[in-house]
């Protein structure tokens, strides 16, 4: 069998079945099967998937959901305010797009129909150097708030010049993605001995061999010296992602970072890895005061990231839910995720009678405890 063109259906275009039916609710669950439905098998599993035996893929979303709201009665709350500012970028939503590759082969329009449904939900954007289109192509499709995603190419050079560019392209933040030194060993990418289609274009990887894509070596690690050297290049406030320890928190905001972000890589690295929910509040109380936290990985719901607003993240980050929605609907699905979650975080607030996602207090959660289920 050849290999499936990018953005080819397995199910004819128009073909309904009954769990197409629209629900008044956002459904992630069945959103993910119907991109199971249309994805070819083994792009479906590149996104889906995660390394090992994707322990920290399978806990994700119930570490978040280990913890159990505690909502204040008699507040008087009417509307919700889910407006905030992510180092200085004003955002309609604290829930943003997390930087995920390769856009291209989940739907035509790739990086500028997820640019265009994150703008239409007023949520921030973070745009992948394992791109289908270049930073300029995605800030000309969108006005929205974006931040630009680096990694650390072969060419040193290279890497170097999209620091650069994101900063002349109107990017607001420079994301650094620490946790990938090699690729995690993901089993089912190498039992579908998965490449990328030949016809994919890899927008930021340059004739002279600039891109990881998918390739576990690269020379020159990056250490805590290139943050202030990222930020220097590019003239942006610095992002650390894949940040899981307090101690190395506290290293990388004494090295000039504006905020960690912390991530287990969608489970995609290492594995077993503590998951985002447990490592968040070491991560908060060694850094909260100095700079921003932001937390992703298995963020299904608004409940899940009140959770996270309330263990001291500014924003959350969503990857898979948004790679459902751009395989699905294009831009029109991104906005629908993003969109369905933000209703649902408004709505869990205000049951939980708060006002504002700027100042959810610490005590709004507790460890769920010991459950017997019967
Ligand atoms: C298919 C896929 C591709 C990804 N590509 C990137 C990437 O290019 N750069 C990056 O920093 N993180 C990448 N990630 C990690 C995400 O930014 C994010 O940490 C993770 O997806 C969050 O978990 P979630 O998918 O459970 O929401 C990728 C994740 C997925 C699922
Ligand atoms: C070099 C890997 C780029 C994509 C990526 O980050 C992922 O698949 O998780």
């Amino acid at each position: 069998m050849g290999r499936p063109v990018p953005g080819q259906r397995r199910r004819a275009v128009g073909e309904e079945t009954p769990e197409d039916r629209e629900l008044p609710f956002l459904d992630l669950d069945a959103l993910e099967e119907q991109a199971r439905d249309l994805l070819p098998g083994e792009v479906f599993d590149y996104y889906a998937g995660g390394a090992e035996t994707e322990t920290t893929l399978a806990e994700a979303t119930a570490a978040w959901r280990s913890w159990r709201l505690r909502p204040r009665v008699l507040r008087g709350i009417g509307a919700v305010d889910l407006r905030t500012e992510l180092l200085g970028t004003p955002v309609r939503t604290p829930i943003g797009v997390a930087p995920w590759a390769y856009q291209g082969m989940a739907h035509p329009d790739g990086e500028l129909g997820t640019a265009r449904g994150a703008a239409a939900a007023g949520a921030l954007m973070t745009v992948s150097t394992s791109a289908t289109h270049t930073p300029e192509e995605v800030a000309a499709a969108t006005d929205g708030p974006r931040w630009f995603q680096l990694y650390r190419l072969h060419s040193a050079r290279h890497t170097d010049d999209l620091a650069r560019r994101a900063g002349d392209a109107g990017y607001r933040a420079l994301v650094l993605t620490v946790d990938l030194p090699l690729l995690g060993r993901r089993r089912r990418d190498l039992r579908s001995d998965f490449a990328l289609p030949a016809d994919l274009r890899l927008a930021n990887s340059p004739a002279d061999g600039g891109a990881p894509e998918l390739q576990p070596h690269a020379p020159a690690p990056w250490t805590f010296d290139d943050i202030a050297r990222f930020g220097d290049l590019s003239r942006l406030p610095v992002v650390v992602k894949g940040v899981l320890r307090g101690d190395d928190a506290v290293r990388c905001v004494e090295a000039g970072a504006a905020a960690v972000w912390v991530s287990t890589h969608g489970g995609r690295q290492v594995d077993p890895a503590v998951a985002s929910a447990h490592a968040l509040p070491e991560v908060v109380a060694a850094v909260g005061e100095d700079a921003e936290v932001y937390a992703d990985g298995g963020i299904r719901s608004g409940s899940d990231v009140l959770t996270a607003l309330a263990l001291g993240a500014s924003a959350v980050f969503l990857g898979r839910p948004v790679v459902w929605g751009l395989a699905t609907g294009g831009d029109a699905g991104v906005t629908g995720v993003l969109d369905g979650l933000a209703e649902e975080l408004a709505h869990t607030m205000a049951l939980c009678g708060l006002p504002e996602v700027r100042s959810v207090p610490r005590d709004t959660v507790v460890p769920a405890g010991v459950i017997r289920r019967t």
